[in-house]
């Protein structure tokens, strides 16, 4: 990918259909929880093609499992796994990488295994996921870069998380699972992929209880089974879209959705004065004039997503005035703004905001520095006048599934191209 980009020319009305995949922040955990089943297979069903997912599917195959993704279902043998180091270059290619912590602490009792990667974000530590693991009896070093998490045997505990974080939800419920005895777990995340996550590891025998909720409690267990379960949708793929629908859309449906997972967004369009139909599992976007400018506060769920507030700048950009995004939950999450101002947007950073005057873009040559941004950028494309080149487009493909497709689909004038 680092020899390819993504030609956008923009300015052609988008209307048709686009179907969400499987959510990325859901994938990235239940693949890591299908190796925790000592018997049985695990069927995933609605697997996201993106490169986070070839990433853990491969990491799985490093462990002697036996993992078969065929079109957008996974089927994972863990009977025969077997416990080794996981290659740093794979480990370090992700965030999500972390999940394999508490999976492998889970039913191996010990992991040795490089600090995570991911999005460059501004600092992204890991110290909830440790204190976790330390409370359930874990002892952790980290040699020359590699941590060597390991136990006799996991005790359950209660734990009360500083802050709350999803990836540390996760990853200790992992451990916790077959833990021996009780584990509560306070101030944790709500988001709707631990739900997703806690629903797996009970189909699989687990005994999980209040995820969702700011408690959650596990029983453990002594042994986990196969089962069959169907990811979530992606909501922020959803509203990634629903954006895009905003700026140029014309009867633009964006299906496989669960409204209940956008509130936050939903009701900020309306603020907006977006034109949108709610239907069961769709939504219907017709893109108008005269937007209104908002303040956006990014928060943990339910509040606003902080992965939605770069993928909703250019629709803010429209607005008849300027608007604000305060960002809460990364405070440096800002690396699209220099690029989008090659664009012509005008834009400005104040101490974790960043504010968003009335723009018209032009095309231009500029570089994807994380996920959300590439998005980002490719929704300006969409509105630019002229072409726009965006570089970097790996980051684009660890969580779009299908995107050059998808908005081709719609009538996008776009496509990857080897530079
Ligand atoms: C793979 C995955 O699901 N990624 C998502 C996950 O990332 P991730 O799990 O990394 O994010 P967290 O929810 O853990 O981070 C939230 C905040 O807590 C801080 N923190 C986190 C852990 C920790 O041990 N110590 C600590 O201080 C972080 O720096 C951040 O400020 O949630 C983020 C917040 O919704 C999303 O942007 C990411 O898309
Ligand atoms: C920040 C994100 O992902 P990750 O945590 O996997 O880097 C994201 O999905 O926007």
């Amino acid at each position: 990918m680092t020899d390819k980009v993504i030609k956008v020319n923009g300015g052609n009305t988008l209307t048709g259909e686009i179907k969400i995949s499987g959510a990325k922040n859901s994938a990235v955990a239940l693949i890591p929880a299908s190796l925790m089943a000592q018997n049985g297979t695990v069927e995933l069903e609605g697997i996201p093609e993106i490169s986070d997912v070839s990433t853990l599917v491969s990491l799985l195959s490093d462990l002697d499992i036996d993992a078969k993704l065929e079109g957008d279902v996974l089927t994972v043998n863990a009977e025969n796994a077997h416990n080794t180091p996981l290659p740093n270059d794979k480990v370090q290619s992700l965030r999500a990488s972390y999940y394999m912590m508490g999976a492998m602490l889970a039913r191996f009792k010990k992991v040795a295994i490089a600090l995570p990667g991911g999005c460059h974000l501004g600092p992204r530590p890991i110290d909830q996921h440790i204190k976790g693991f330390q409370a359930l009896g874990v002892k952790v070093t980290n040699e020359h870069g590699v941590m060597h998490l390991s136990s006799e045997s996991l005790t359950g505990a209660k734990i009360f998380f500083d802050v709350v974080s999803v990836g540390a939800t996760i990853n200790v419920m992992l451990a916790a699972t077959m833990a021996k005895g009780r584990t509560i777990l306070e101030n944790v995340a709500r988001e709707p992929e631990i739900v997703d996550v806690a629903t797996l590891l009970n189909k699989m025998g687990a005994n999980i209880r209040g995820a969702g909720t700011e408690t959650i409690r596990i029983e453990g267990v002594e042994s986990l089974h196969g089962t069959s379960h169907t990811i979530i949708p992606d909501r922020i793929e959803a509203g990634s879209y629903i954006s895009v629908g905003a700026l140029v859309g014309k009867n633009f449906k964006v299906k496989n959705i669960i409204p209940e997972h956008l509130e936050s967004l939903f009701s900020k369009l309306e603020e907006i004065g977006v034109d949108f139909t709610i239907d069961d599992d769709e939504v219907v976007i017709n893109s108008g004039s005269n937007y209104n400018p908002v303040e956006i506060k990014t928060q943990v769920y339910p509040g606003f997503p902080t992965d939605l507030q770069q993928p909703l700048t250019p629709l803010l950009m429209q607005a008849t005035g300027t608007s604000k995004i305060s960002e809460t939950v990364y405070p440096a999450r800002f690396r699209h703004i220099d690029e989008l101002s090659r664009m012509n947007a005008h834009l400005e950073q104040r101490s974790g905001a960043v504010f968003i005057h009335p723009s018209k873009l032009n095309g231009a040559e500029v570089y994807a520095s994380d996920l959300r941004a590439g998005f980002c950028l490719v929704a300006a494309g969409l509105i630019a006048e002229g072409t726009t080149t965006i570089h970097n487009v790996h980051h684009v493909m660890r969580g779009y599934s299908g995107i050059i497709e998808k908005l081709t689909e719609l009538g996008a004038d776009i496509e990857l191209v080897t530079k």
